[in-house]
């Protein structure tokens, strides 16, 4: 994550360290030379001691030594006073009691001297101090005795050191030859010199010094003497190759202190000493003082020590300081990266933001604002930091107050993050153009809760509020005309409700249609019907007042409603009949539509219901309109009809026998009766199936009066499986008779029933079930249902033709089927309405049409079956321009299948048939 730090970064590191390191190594530098220096100033200063340590030492041992010489003089010159002149003389007066007083006087006193004695010229030890009479002691072999006996001239000698015959302590002697008058050896005086003597003053000396130190005392020879501490086998030795011979021997030096690395005596391991080396200025005698490096150098090495961990201490301060001046320069340095690539990362997301993103200070003045503004005004940021209040002017007046009061909510220092609601306002473009943002502010607060003023975003929402707007015109708006749609109708209607009680008005609520509009529709195309549904609504929309509504619920069925009539109903409903009125007159005027069509004649059909507060349902409000609308098209058209209570009975009417409709089903009210279709001969083909309603208050209620109910309300697709499945019943029955096993079933088809999704199946289904043969059902289909969506309806023809089922098309005629349309679908047979055939004999024009509809047929090969056939007249006419078959009471009455009698021929018909007149 830090590898890439920057480079100020390890610089300063690396600066820090290196004077750290220089620092260590200055600290360790001095504490060398400080130690080296410290070294030599020790060793001088210990030379310094050790020489005049030895020189002391040098004086005392030659003052020691200086007494034995003392008492030697002493002794000789009493032998030469007393003249003696051989050597039985001299033993004979020397071995005296008194000679014996003499030499214990002379010794007397001196602890350091051991013995006193007299020697004989053949060694015998013939006085001395220590007792008389003398034991018997020959020291004839003794090296002093020798050197003394063979060198007449030697003078004074200084023996080894030796242990005493008389105690056995090691003592070394000093003697002096004794000659007669003519030089003859007589014998020797010897003073004795006790070793402790010297190694107890060396001994304390040492003490003081410390373990490892070393007093020598050397005969002139190098022949050691003495030492301190002893050492029984270097006594006697001689140092050939020591310190002391270096300097006697081979540099002939009086004194010299020396420092060097040699094997210590005692030990054999090599170390450094100091070795202090003096002759002794009167006798033949050296001392050696030798201390080692653990002495010398003790004191200078508790200051090494002292030093080292100064040092040591320095050093791990230094390090330390280091390592937390590197630390916090790095966690500087980091911290300082990271706010680098905060800002970086900041700006890499907020200058690239589309939204507007600003921050104001408490004050107002702006304190960041993102490049995105721009887009959003025209203007850069700069000039928002100039000038504060060029925001305000730039916030579409209508939304400014709103605008100004969420800026100062939040801008005030005891605002809440709940204090900003999200707004949604316009913003004009410095090119004039608008554009709408959602604005949402929100208090900005430091760590320490002080109020840093807000920070503003804003997100341009044109495209969403477009489709919102368009999503709003899809669901309350009518595409075509642009009119409220039904739900904006019902929801406005809703809220007239609720005012006219309020305001103690009165409103009107009026539903029109247009006459005919159907038939404009089905021979002009669509194109031509929506232009006049267009110049309709903005005719409407024109009539009213702007307070009223207008609106297209579907259709060519509008609504509209009249709003602040008067308190007074009568007065009201005046007032409501006189706009009803105006727009009946305005909706007559002539319409330009086409050019072929300038001149179109439309009118709408009014019905209209008067509005007082919410204790009439909405739904019912609708119904009386509808009802009345229902009067006026009942009226005969182009007409104005007001709800009035007798509507209103009808419209209870109505409810009641949808719920005994719904409940007809249930309990097996309903019936099929068969009405015959004959050929020309009379001879029944088959039967159309026809629904009765036997209801036990309303008596037998015949299809036209419930059928269009159940249509409405939905129950039709129960009904009309109930009436399939009975007809394909029926002709499964027939099929088991002779006689009557070629006749077909016609079955009423209704669209919502033919427009099931699954209808095709129900039939499929039906069919099996019962067992019918197919090619025997014959499925009426009416004019409008075949009219809308023709593909999907020959689709579904196509799928039962597969099967062998057929279709008729029913009440051919009264409808505006087009004859292209009508060639397209698999159809078997086309039924005459009965309107035609009622007057077909008076009336040529009925008759032209029935002409024209049998020779239509016949041209595209379809059976021709006429409706209403009552009079024989009637069948005359029909049978003589080539209709084939016949259907009315003619021929038989709808009937239950009871009465359906046994005989495949109508009664009488064939008698008064002009074919077999
Ligand atoms: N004046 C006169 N009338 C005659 C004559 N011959 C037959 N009619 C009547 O004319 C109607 C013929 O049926 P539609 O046109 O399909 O017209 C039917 C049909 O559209 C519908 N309908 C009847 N049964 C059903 C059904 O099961 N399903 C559906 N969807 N509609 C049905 O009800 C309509 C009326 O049926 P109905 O009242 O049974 O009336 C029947 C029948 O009784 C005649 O010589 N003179």
């Amino acid at each position: 994550m830090h590898s890439n730090r920057p480079k100020a970064t390890s610089d300063t590191s690396t600066i820090v360290r290196l004077y750290g390191a220089l620092l260590v190594i200055a600290i360790t530098v001095g504490a060398l030379v400080t130690a080296v220096a410290l070294r030599d100033k020790e060793i001088q200063d210990w030379r310094h001691h050790l020489g005049s340590m030895s020189y002391m030492l040098t004086e005392h041992t030659a003052q020691t030594v200086f007494s034995a010489f003392l008492v030697l003089d002493a002794i000789t010159e009493q032998v030469r006073q007393m003249d003696v002149q051989d050597e039985a003389a001299f033993r004979q007066r020397l071995s005296t009691v008194e000679m014996h007083q003499l030499l214990r006087d002379k010794i007397q006193g001196l602890s350091q001297l051991d013995v006193a004695s007299i020697v004989a010229a053949n060694g015998d030890n013939i006085n001395f101090s220590r007792a008389h009479p003398v034991p018997r002691i020959n020291l004839a072999e003794r090296d002093y005795f020798k050197a003394h006996r063979d060198q007449p001239h030697l003078g004074d000698h200084i023996s080894t050191a030796v242990r005493n015959k008389g105690n056995g302590k090691w003592t070394f002697y000093v003697s002096r030859r004794l000659d007669d008058a003519q030089g003859r050896f007589l014998g020797l005086v010897l003073v004795g010199l006790s070793v402790d003597a010297f190694t107890g003053v060396y001994g304390r000396l040492i003490e003081t010094l410390g373990d490892g130190a070393s007093i020598s005392l050397y005969r002139g020879d190098l022949t050691m003497l003495a030492r301190a501490p002893h050492q029984d086998d270097l006594i006697g030795r001689v140092n050939h190759s020591g310190t002391a011979h270096r300097i006697i021997n081979e540099q002939g030096q009086q004194d010299a202190v020396v420092l060097a690395d040699t094997p210590r005596f005692s030990s054999g391991l090599s170390g450094l000493r100091l070795t202090a080396v003096r002759k002794a200025t009167r006798y033949p005698l050296v001392v050696s003082l030798v201390v080692p490096d653990t002495i010398f150098l003790a004191s200078w090495k508790r200051s090494v020590t002292l030093i080292a961990s100064m040092s040591l201490l320095s050093i791990a301060f230094v390090l330390a300081g280091i390592g937390a001046l590197s630390r916090t320069s790095r966690r500087r340095a980091q911290t300082e990266h990271e706010l680098r690539e905060s800002e970086a990362k900041f700006h890499t997301m907020v200058d690239g933001a589309t939204d507007w993103e600003y921050w104001l200070r408490p004050d107002g003045s702006v304190h960041y604002m993102t490049p995105s503004v721009e887009q959003f005004t025209g203007y850069r940021a700069e000039a928002f930091e100039r000038q504060p209040d060029l925001i305000a002017t730039l916030v579409h007046p209508d939304d400014r107050t709103l605008w100004r009061q969420q800026v100062q909510a939040v801008g005030a220092p005891e605002a809440t993050p709940s204090t900003a609601r999200p707004l949604d306002l316009r913003i004009v473009h410095r090119n004039g153009s608008q554009r709408w943002v959602s604005h949402v502010s929100r208090p900005v607060h430091g760590p320490d809760g002080r109020h840093l003023g807000q920070r503003i975003s804003m997100r341009d929402i044109t495209e969403r509020k477009a489709s919102e707007t368009e999503i709003r015109q899809l669901a309350y708006y009518d595409a075509l005309t642009g009119l409220p749609n039904r739900r904006m109708f019902l929801d406005r209607l809703g809220h007239t409700l609720a005012a006219t009680e309020r305001n103690q008005t009165h409103s009107a609520l009026v539903l029109l249609d247009l006459d005919h509009f159907k038939k404009l529709n089905d021979t002009q195309g669509h194109d031509v019907g929506d232009r006049l549904l267009v110049e309709v609504a903005r005719r409407l929309a024109l009539a009213v007042r702007d307070a009223d509504t207008v609106a297209r619920l579907g259709g060519d069925e509008f609504a509209l409603m009249l709003d602040g009539l008067d308190p007074d109903e009568p007065t009201a409903a005046r007032q409501a009949e006189q706009i009803a009125e105006k727009i009946h007159a305005i909706l007559n005027q002539p319409y330009a539509l086409n050019e072929a069509n300038d001149d179109h004649r439309s009118s709408p059909s009014i019905g209209m219901t008067l509005l007082y507060g919410r204790s009439t349902p909405l739904d019912v409000l609708m119904k009386q309109a509808d009802v009345a609308l229902y009067q006026a098209k009942d009226a005969g058209r182009n007409a104005i009809r007001f709800f009035n209570p007798a509507m209103q009975a009808a419209i209870d009417a109505r409810i009641a026998m949808e719920n005994a409709l719904r409940q007809a089903l249930v309990l097996g009210q309903f019936q099929l009766h068969y009405q015959p279709q004959v050929d020309a001969t009379g001879w029944h083909t088959g039967a159309e199936a026809l629904i009765r309603w036997s209801d036990p208050v309303r008596g037998m209620v015949p299809p036209d009066r419930f059928i269009p109910l159940a249509e409405e309300t939905g129950l039709i697709i129960e009904i009309g499986q109930w009436v399939l499945d009975t007809a394909c019943a029926q002709l499964a029955q027939w099929a088991t008779d002779p006689a009557r096993q070629n006749l077909q079933i016609s079955v009423n088809v209704s669209a919502r029933q033919f427009h099931q999704s699954d209808f095709v199946e129900r039939v499929r289904r039906s069919l099996a079930a019962s067992g019918a043969n197919p090619a025997r059902l014959m499925l009426e289909l009416t004019e409008s249902i075949v009219i809308d969506r023709v593909d999907e309806v020959i689709d579904r023809m196509e799928q039962l033709n597969v099967v062998g089922v057929k279709f008729s098309l029913d009440d051919f005629g009264t409808g505006y089927s087009s004859l292209s349309c009508l060639k397209r679908l698999p159809l078997d047979e086309v039924k005459i309405d009965r309107s035609f055939v009622r007057d077909l004999v008076d009336d040529s024009n009925d008759a032209a049409i029935v002409q024209a509809i049998l020779a239509m047929s016949h041209s595209l090969g379809l059976r021709v079956v006429a409706e209403g056939v009552e009079t024989l007249a009637q069948r005359d006419f029909l049978l003589t321009r080539g209709c084939e078959t016949f259907q009315g009471y003619l021929f038989g009455k709808p009937a239950p299948i009871a009465q359906w009698a046994g005989s495949g021929h109508s009664r009488g018909v064939a008698r008064v048939s002009p074919l077999e007149a």
